[in-house]
């Protein structure tokens, strides 16, 4: 999709978003509750019109020929809850195009390669909620679809299935399909995707890789030094910022901010050549809440980690 935007009334939900999704990749779509992901997958699959910009799928606009190449997981789950797992995931094969013999061949593959093999005759309304939660899940993947989107697929799923999941997406990959699927849960993109692509109020703050995210940011070392050194006077000429940060026992510690392209060693370096007396040691990594705070503000960053802690991640 290229410089799409969609508003509800006044408030703009997708702001210029343009997004692409090469063949054979998978993608994680992350961001803050209300950042506009759901509608823009929405407007991707042709559901839901952009007020501007433009949308394909598979090179043209989305069509029916091309819908059925599709995977669609939307974040209102429903199933029948009188029909049984394997009528369920045939039935939605079946609605793509395959026959009836192979949509229940492949029923059977799918609950049996997810352990809800015994639960194949039971009807949706016995199933737990992470169960049904499942076999919509693979009713989505029946048809064998080229291109998977998931909206937000872990979420609702216990640590054991949401394992299981990222099994059953990287085994969809293998066989050759294309997937992007949202979520708040950080450890799976991570695990998962080639790219990851962040929005926060309507706007895309990052298409890329974490670590590039990570790059970006300036890093930091801490070097302690007896009482009494001034550190920061030291190392001024060398070109590094020190800030006096705590008391330890014989010492006290100090954070130097490292400009661009400069390391954690080239800092203890220029300490030991002007003669600190150095005591402790220790690169500073960025945390991923720097990232998010660099990426979408304080603000946002802070209803990023409310998600995740809502999923039992943080
Ligand atoms: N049909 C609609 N009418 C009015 N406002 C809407 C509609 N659909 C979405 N919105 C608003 O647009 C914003 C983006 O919603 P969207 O569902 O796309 O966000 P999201 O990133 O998927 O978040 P969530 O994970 O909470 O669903 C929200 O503020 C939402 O309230």
């Amino acid at each position: 999709m290229t410089a799409v935007t969609k508003r509800f009334g006044q408030f703009t939900a997708v702001d210029n978003l343009s997004l692409d999704v090469p063949e054979g990749q998978i993608i994680g779509f992350l961001g803050p509750n209300g950042a506009g992901k759901s509608t823009s997958l929405r407007m991707g699959l042709g559901i839901m019109e952009p007020d501007s910009g433009s949308v394909e799928l598979f090179g043209r606009a989305p069509n029916v020929q091309s819908l059925r190449r599709v995977g669609f997981l939307p974040e209102e789950r429903g199933l029948y809850k009188k029909m049984t797992a394997r009528d369920t995931i045939s039935h939605f094969a079946r609605l793509k195009g395959l026959s009836a013999s192979d949509a229940r061949a492949r029923a059977d593959e799918l609950l049996e390669a997810t352990e809800l093999g015994e639960f194949s005759r039971s009807r949706i309304s016995k199933l737990s909620k992470g169960m049904a939660q499942k076999v919509q899940i693979l009713s989505t993947l029946a048809h064998r679809p080229d291109f998977l989107i998931l909206d937000e697929p872990f979420s609702g799923l216990d640590p054991v299935n949401q394992q299981a999941l990222e099994n059953l997406i990287r085994a969809e990959h293998d066989r050759g399909a294309t997937i992007l699927f949202s979520t708040h849960v950080m450890e799976h993109a991570e695990r998962l995707c080639d790219r990851i692509v962040m929005m926060a109020r309507g706007r895309k703050v990052l298409d890329g890789t974490l670590k590039e995210a990570f790059a970006s940011l300036g890093q930091g070392a801490r070097i302690s030094v007896e009482h009494g050194f001034d550190l920061a006077a030291a190392l001024s000429p060398k070109g590094f910022e020190a800030i006096r940060t705590a008391d330890v026992g014989h010492g006290e510690t100090w954070r130097i901010e490292l400009p661009p392209g400069r390391e954690a060693q080239d800092a203890l370096r220029a300490a030991l050549e002007a003669g600190a007396p150095i005591t402790g040691f220790a690169p500073e990594e960025a945390r991923l809440r720097d990232v998010f705070v660099s990426l979408v503000g304080e603000a946002d960053a802070a209803a990023l980690e409310a998600s995740l802690a809502e999923d039992g991640v943080a």
